[in-house]
């Protein structure tokens, strides 16, 4: 495990106000920095036994050292799951970059960042997340090979919101398998929560196979831009203002906002059977997994219906292919309906399911990787 510490960090009062090494202790690598361009960052890399380690970096003004490690920490083991359940061959990491994405982005900052990934020799590739865009990589990339998600001009596979709203679409197909029998969404009621980039297009997805929605968004706007389309398309569309889409008669929330929406006041207003939606982080603590299955709601874990746009990040590899990333974000049909039937089998949550799947994946290539060499790392060096 390699640990540096700017001399800042070293001397300052919150590195010794918890026991860092254990708190790192699951993780390969944690790296900081602090260049002359004011560089504050925090790579985690979390584990690589799929492959090197993939994840976006985001930017925040973080309060405290210790918020900015946390955030790394937590968000890259995540990564190594979602990797492990996409069928990635990556590994899990984060980037996170401590200062105010509105005051602080120069274009030297991301070149400097650039020159830390670099340093790292193919161990983390990144792309964006919160607080960052992809231009930032975009300058980024000027001093590493290890970007990912650029934009088409740049070579990357561009927007990706269109393969994740679609593996959104096959995910409720799954829980409308398990539920119901079939896959027809005709008639069927879905609440969604939030139409930005990939819930409109989830909710596009849902009209053309006639079902009735409900929906919120903090824009008045985007609501209206959707009931006239579904006008156009013979639909219905009914608003729903703010917090009152979790008590809304559906069959299925689709939540495609913000994460903690399921939580202790929440979960005693949903009157749906499943919730299937793209919003990361969609329960406010692993227990609400319990509650949700105690209340028969079918819960299809966030990171595996979400995982779209990582597969297409990762397929960028292979040099832009969008057929190709439709094919494998079909894959994710599959998994959510094995992860459905494994949490009824053995009478665990879906998180528990989904966590054990990944978990699988990982201890057999780590069996195999004891007999063989590793599997053959990704080279994006085609794109210097
Ligand atoms: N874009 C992707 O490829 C991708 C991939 C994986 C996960 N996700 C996750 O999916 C979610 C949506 O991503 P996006 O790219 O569509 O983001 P976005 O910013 O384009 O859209 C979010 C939408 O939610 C609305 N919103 C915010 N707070 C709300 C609230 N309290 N109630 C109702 N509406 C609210 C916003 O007005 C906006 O229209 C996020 O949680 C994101 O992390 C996105």
């Amino acid at each position: 495990m390699a640990l540096t510490l700017s001399n800042e960090q070293k001397t300052g009062q919150s590195i010794q106000s918890f026991d860092l090494f254990t708190k790192i202790q699951e993780h390969e690598q944690v790296f900081c920095n602090d260049p002359a361009t004011g560089l504050k960052a925090i790579i985690a890399i979390h584990d690589t036994t799929l492959g090197p380690a993939l994840g976006g970096t985001r930017m925040r003004p973080y309060d405290t050292f210790e918020e900015a490690l946390e955030d790394a920490l937590r968000l890259s083991k995540g990564m190594t799951y979602k990797n492990a359940a996409a069928g990635n061959d990556f590994g899990g990491g984060k980037g996170v970059i401590i200062g105010d994405p509105l005051k602080d982005k120069t274009p030297e900052l991301f070149r400097a960042y650039g020159q830390f990934i670099d340093s790292l020799k193919g161990r983390f590739y990144t792309g964006t997340d919160m607080g960052t865009v992809l231009d930032d990589f975009v300058h980024a990339h000027k001093e590493t090979n290890c970007i990912a998600g650029l934009p088409e001009e740049y070579g990357g596979g561009g927007e990706t919101s269109i393969p994740t709203a679609l593996g959104v679409l096959y995910s409720i197909q799954a829980v409308a398998k398990t539920l119901w029998g079939h896959e027809n969404l005709t008639g069927k009621r879905f609440a969604i929560q939030g139409l930005g980039k990939v819930g409109y297009k989830v909710a596009e997805h849902l009209l053309e196979n006639g079902a009735d929605l409900y929906v919120t968004d903090i824009s008045e706007e985007v609501i209206n831009t959707l009931i006239e389309k579904a006008k156009q398309m013979g639909g219905n569309v009914t608003a729903v203002k703010g917090s009152e889409i979790y008590g809304v008669d559906a069959d299925i929330f689709v939540p495609c906002a913000i994460g903690g929406i399921i939580n202790d006041q929440t979960i005693d207003q949903l009157k749906v059977q499943g919730i299937v939606g793209a919003a990361n982080n969609q329960l406010l603590h692993e227990s609400h997994a319990k509650v949700l299955k105690e209340k028969g709601i079918l819960y299809a874990p966030d990171y595996i219906v979400n995982s779209g746009g990582v597969i297409q990040v990762a397929d960028e590899l292979y040099g832009p292919n969008k057929e190709r990333v439709l094919s494998k974000t079909k894959n994710i049909y599959r998994s959510i309906l094995e992860v459905l039937e494994q949490s009824k089998h053995e009478n665990m949550t879906t998180v528990e399911a989904a966590n054990l799947m990944c978990e699988k994946r990982l201890n057999i290539t780590k069996v195999r990787n004891s007999f063989f060499s590793p599997t053959k790392r990704p080279k994006w060096e085609v794109r210097r």
